[in-house]
């Protein structure tokens, strides 16, 4: 039998086509016409090519941009692998409420419209307003001992990504950052780092919030027993999600699925949303070509997912937040990039020589 997660993600995936590389490649051309030294604006050339493979001819400025912050709670925090008390995801989620958080400030400045989404909170907010009450479980279960999501709670987390993914089209969205909240997850990042990598728990694991060296010892073991136990070589992408993920990571995974099947360009935020799109990637390889890095997390197994996926972060910032921060903040390098291909002379318009050989 199928699993129900399967079925849908076959469902979302069904039209998904990797971006247009005639349009790419008559990006680069146009690139190259502008009024520098061939190549001179570097990785932003790249950015702009990319757009314009998704949307098949430069989109206009300024993009329209949301940021989604998918928060739930982990069971895996009950094995002391955090410097905070699981209560903090309950009480940053009413902190982005109130407009308190990073993501608040960041997304305001930029004009970037945040979507606060409960996926798995272990409390209740009861009818609050503004936030998307897409409750899955209270928490996902604790991985060291049973898989972290049964099929259904898989399948309904990554449903809650693709519904989101579908109204953000529906509402003309062109550029969307994936971040999340939810104390314990870089253990389940570290986790799915290691199935998909290969990469050893030492290696894949850092220190979150800030655990003391102690128990940084301790999570890296935390972690190379639940990879032991769920993930021996070669586990399908999506029963490693199922059983060292998380339900917020589950939505994020669906997010990115249908966001690439609707061409809108995904910017990934740090090592949790990166661990969430390079399971998307895994899922479904078409995928890949509508990621961007935002930055490049202080969590040493970002690096890694970065490698695997073959993504070069926009900025180095040397953060370790989350919620969507550091994708935020690449977003006006992005509509830079593509400003400067829209916008500046071309050789030929300012008579300008071009190069000699
Ligand atoms: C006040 C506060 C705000 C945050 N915003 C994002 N995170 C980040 O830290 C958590 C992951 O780290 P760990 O696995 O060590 O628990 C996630 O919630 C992540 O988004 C925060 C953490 C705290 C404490
Ligand atoms: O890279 C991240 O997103 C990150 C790192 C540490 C803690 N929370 C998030």
């Amino acid at each position: 039998m199928i699993p129900i997660s399967q079925s849908h993600i076959d469902r979302i995936v069904k039209d998904l086509t990797p971006p247009d590389e005639q349009a790419r490649t008559q990006a680069r051309a146009h690139l190259d016409t502008l009024t520098k030294p061939l190549g001179s604006l570097g990785r932003l050339e790249d950015i702009a090519a990319q757009l314009i493979a998704i949307h098949g001819a430069a989109p206009s400025l300024p993009l329209r941009k949301a940021v989604y912050t998918f928060a739930a709670d982990h069971g895996i925090a009950d094995e002391g692998v955090s410097a905070y008390p699981r209560a903090v995801t309950r009480q940053m989620v009413l902190n982005f409420l109130h407009g308190g958080a990073a993501i608040n400030v960041l997304a305001r400045l930029h004009g970037v419209a945040l979507h606060v989404v409960d996926a798995g909170v272990d409390a209740d907010f009861g009818g609050i307003p503004n936030l998307i009450h897409r409750k899955v479980r209270n928490g996902s279960r604790n991985m060291l001992h049973e898989p972290a999501m049964s099929d259904e709670e898989l399948a309904k987390a990554i449903a809650v990504g693709a519904e989101l993914a579908q109204q953000a089209s529906a509402a003309g969205m062109q550029l969307i950052a994936i971040g999340e909240m939810g104390i314990g997850n870089t253990t389940s990042a570290s986790a799915i780092t290691c199935a998909l990598t290969g990469a050893s728990a030492a290696k894949a694991t850092g220190r979150g919030t800030g655990v003391d060296h102690a128990a940084h010892a301790h999570k890296i073991h935390i972690v190379e027993r639940v990879v032991t136990k769920h993930c021996p070589e070669n586990t399908p992408p999506l029963a490693i999600l199922q059983r060292v993920g998380g339900l917020e990571i589950a939505a994020m995974t669906g997010m990115v699925l249908a966001a690439a099947t609707h061409r809108i360009t995904i910017v990934c935020d740090g090592f949790i949303s990166t661990a969430a799109a390079a399971l998307a990637a895994a899922i479904a390889p078409e995928v890949k070509g509508y990621l961007i890095a935002g930055h490049r997390s202080e969590e040493p197994g970002h690096a890694l997912l970065l490698s695997y996926l073959d993504l070069m972060p926009v900025l180095t910032l040397n953060m370790r937040l989350g919620e969507g921060t550091g994708a935020v903040l690449a977003m006006p390098v992005i509509e830079s990039a593509l400003a400067l291909y829209s916008r500046m002379a071309t050789f030929a318009s300012a008579n300008i020589s071009e190069a000699s050989q």
